[in-house]
């Protein structure tokens, strides 16, 4: 065998987090590398929706909106979420998907700082977003009478000016992997008199994040990536305390309201970051996501120790892959340096299409983003040392 599959075991020997595997469904026979699309199933989450479906549902019926807690998930749930952002309690709300966030987020941003009455008529986008960040800012900038203008996260200094309304940026870009400075820019945002707004998704779970700590103004997240709530699982809205009373949701439903239950014809907003919520929760995915949380109460479970090991566990890839594909083949697209890098490993070829199928078929699961990019996503609640040298094996071996 080789070295780096005795170098795996040896890492995997002095793994902090290797305990914690057992907290999640997977076989042994196959490699997951996809949970920067959707994570493993927490192995207590199928037991926790028995119990909302057969008890709180099937028995209990309409007194479980209080008595288990429905009606105040949201924020309750956001309250476990905010540690892991670096928010204080009371500023994350959960409900609703990402793309539902982002225009809340945009629009409310853009009210914040009085729109194009005030001079701000421009939103600043990250020019390689995913896909649904840019359609959102298209329409949010339509409806709110700005204009959009595309930048790459480096050049987003360069490009503020007065007109500056907000500005919507990922942490992590979803294709290359690259982690942007979020205190540096959020800093330069801020300066600008504008809004920053940061989508999480790649980085919530993977990376410590800071939000409060670094200024940010609104930020949103999906939690089926490193926070392993399942599919479709609701995303969250993050609303800075200094903003909370002045934030105007541009999504005002009922469950946002001062007094839900007053029925009243006059909007009112509620205090607080519940104004970020809209319409009745989706209490099974909010309760399945709930309880995938959990893992993150273990006391060996913390941001840094899943921060080390991402590091870890993606420069134990680059080495392998470098070791074990010939010269040439792949060109790596993540970052070298840790402070820009993700918890993913993108690697470019022109077939890498074809190439993630077979190893795919091969029991190695990352994806394919077009046009040309091999995407794999390291969870290190449950990925060891060893998962990425067999993995990193069978690319060599697809790759031919
Ligand atoms: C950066 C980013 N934003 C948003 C989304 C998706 O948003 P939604 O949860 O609305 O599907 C994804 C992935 O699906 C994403 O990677
Ligand atoms: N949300 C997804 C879905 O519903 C189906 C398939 C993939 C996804 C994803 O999350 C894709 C992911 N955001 C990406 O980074 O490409």
């Amino acid at each position: 065998m080789s070295d780096l599959y005795e170098r795996a075991r040896e890492l995997d020997a002095k793994d902090q987090l290797a305990g914690v595997r057992g907290d999640f469904v997977l076989d042994d026979e196959g490699v997951y590398l996809d949970g920067n699309s959707l994570g493993a199933l927490p192995a207590n989450v199928p037991g926790r929706v028995d119990d909302v479906v057969r008890r709180q549902w099937g028995e209990l019926r309409i007194r479980s909106w209080t008595e288990s807690g429905w009606w105040t998930a949201p924020e309750r749930i956001g309250d476990v979420i905010a540690p892991l952002v670096g928010a204080a309690s009371g500023q994350v709300v959960v409900g609703d998907s990402t793309s539902v966030n982002v225009f809340k987020a945009l629009v409310g941003a853009v009210r914040l700082v009085g729109g194009p009455e005030a001079g701000r008529d421009e939103i600043l986008v990250d020019a390689a977003t995913f896909p649904t960040d840019g359609y959102i800012a298209a329409s949010a900038a339509r409806m709110t009478g700005c204009a959009v203008r595309a930048v790459e996260p480096g050049e987003v200094r360069g490009a503020l000016s007065s007109r500056t309304a907000a500005v919507l940026l990922n942490h992590v870009d979803y294709r290359s992997g690259r982690l942007h400075d979020l205190p540096s820019l959020t800093a330069a945002i801020r300066a600008a008199g504008a809004v920053s707004v940061w989508d999480l998704c790649h980085s919530a779970g993977a990376l410590p994040v800071g939000l409060d700590a670094h200024g940010v103004d609104l930020a949103v997240g999906c939690t089926y990536k490193f926070l392993n709530g399942g599919p479709g699982s609701p995303a969250y809205l993050y609303v800075r305390r200094e903003h909370q009373a002045a934030f105007d949701s541009p999504l005002p439903g009922w469950n946002s309201h001062a007094e839900p239950f007053g029925m009243r014809s006059e909007y009112e907003a509620a205090d607080g970051v519940v104004r970020g919520r809209v319409g009745t929760p989706d209490i099974l995915s909010m309760l399945a996501l709930e309880a995938a949380l959990e893992v993150w109460s273990r006391p060996d479970v913390s941001v840094d120790a899943v921060r080390a090991k991402s590091l870890a566990l993606t420069d134990f890839f680059l080495e392998c892959v470098e070791a074990y594909v010939p010269g040439g083949r792949v060109e790596v697209v993540t970052p070298g340096a840790h402070g820009e890098r993700g918890s993913q490993v993108a690697l470019r070829c022109a077939d890498a299409g074809d190439v993630m199928g077979r190893l795919i078929a091969a029991g190695v699961v990352g994806d394919f983003r077009a046009p040309d990019v091999l995407r794999f996503g390291f969870t290190p609640l449950y990925l060891s040392f060893a998962d990425v040298e067999r993995a990193a094996r069978g690319l060599a071996r697809e790759l031919g």
